[in-house]
C-alpha cells in the first residue's frame, strides 16, 4: 500500500496543496486531475522522490520514500521525457530502462512491438512522428517490474490505437497487484478507476 500523510507543497509563495492524505492500495488505479498548474506533476515528482515536500510523508508499505527498498519499486513517467534524436529507438529504450545490452536485447525488441514499433528498432529517433516517440519512451512500461507506476500524461501524442496498448498495460499491471497514479486532460476508459481532485 502506497500512504501518504499530511504531504504539502509550496512553489516560491504558491501553496499547492496542503495536508493532503490518501492511500492507494495494490490493483488500484488513481487518476489525479486538476486544472492547469493545480500541483499534478508537483504531486507525482514527490512521490518518484524527484521533488521535495514541505512537510508530510509517504510510505510504500513500511518503506519510507527515500529508502532503496521504495525508490527500486518506482517507475516514473514524466510529462516532458524526451529521446536523443542521434540514437535508434532500440538504444533509447535501452538508455531509458538501463538495461545491458546483450542480455536483454529480446526483451526491448518485444516491449517495442507490444506498443506498436515492430520494424523500427533501428530507426533513428529523430524520424519519429511525435506520437511514435511517446511510444519508445511509454515501451519502458512492458519492461518495468516496479510496483508503483506514476504516469504524468500519458496519453499524449497518442493515437486512440495507442491509448488503447497503454489503457490495457495499466489494467494487466494492477490486476498482478501494481500500483498506478497517473494524470490526463483526456477521457480515459480505465476501468475501476478512482479519482484524486487537486
Ligand atoms: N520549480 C518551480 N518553481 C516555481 N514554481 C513552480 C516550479 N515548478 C512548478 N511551479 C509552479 O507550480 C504550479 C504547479 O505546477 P505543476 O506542473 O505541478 O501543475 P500541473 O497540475 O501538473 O499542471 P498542468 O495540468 O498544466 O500540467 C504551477 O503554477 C507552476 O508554475
Amino acid at each position: 500500500m502506497l500512504k501518504v500523510d499530511n504531504l504539502s507543497c509550496q512553489k516560491g509563495y504558491n501553496l499547492l496543496f496542503s495536508n493532503l492524505s490518501f492511500k492507494v492500495n495494490s490493483g488500484d488505479i488513481l487518476r489525479i486531475t486538476g486544472t492547469n498548474g493545480s500541483g499534478k506533476t508537483s504531486l507525482l515528482k514527490i512521490l518518484a522522490g524527484l521533488d521535495i515536500q514541505e512537510q508530510g510523508n509517504v510510505f510504500l508499505d513500511n518503506h519510507a520514500l527515500k529508502s532503496e527498498a521504495y525508490q527500486q519499486e518506482i517507475f516514473y513517467l514524466g510529462h516532458l521525457s524526451t529521446l536523443s534524436e542521434e540514437l535508434s529507438t532500440l538504444e533509447n529504450l535501452e538508455f531509458l530502462t538501463k538495461l545491458n545490452k546483450s542480455t536483454k536485447q529480446i526483451q526491448l525488441t518485444k516491449a517495442l512491438s507490444s506498443i506498436g514499433l515492430k520494424g523500427y528498432e533501428n530507426e533513428y529517433c529523430d524520424k519519429l512522428s511525435a506520437g511514435q516517440k511517446r511510444r519508445v519512451i511509454l515501451a519502458g512500461l512492458f519492461i518495468s517490474n516496479a510496483k508503483i507506476w506514476l504516469l504524468d500524461e500519458p496519453f499524449t501524442a497518442l493515437d486512440t490505437d495507442g491509448v488503447t496498448i497503454i489503457e490495457s498495460r495499466i489494467t494487466k499491471h494492477c490486476k498482478q497487484g501494481g500500483l498506478c497514479l497517473f494524470t490526463t486532460h483526456q477521457n480515459s476508459d480505465l476501468l475501476n478507476q478512482k479519482v484524486l481532485a487537486l
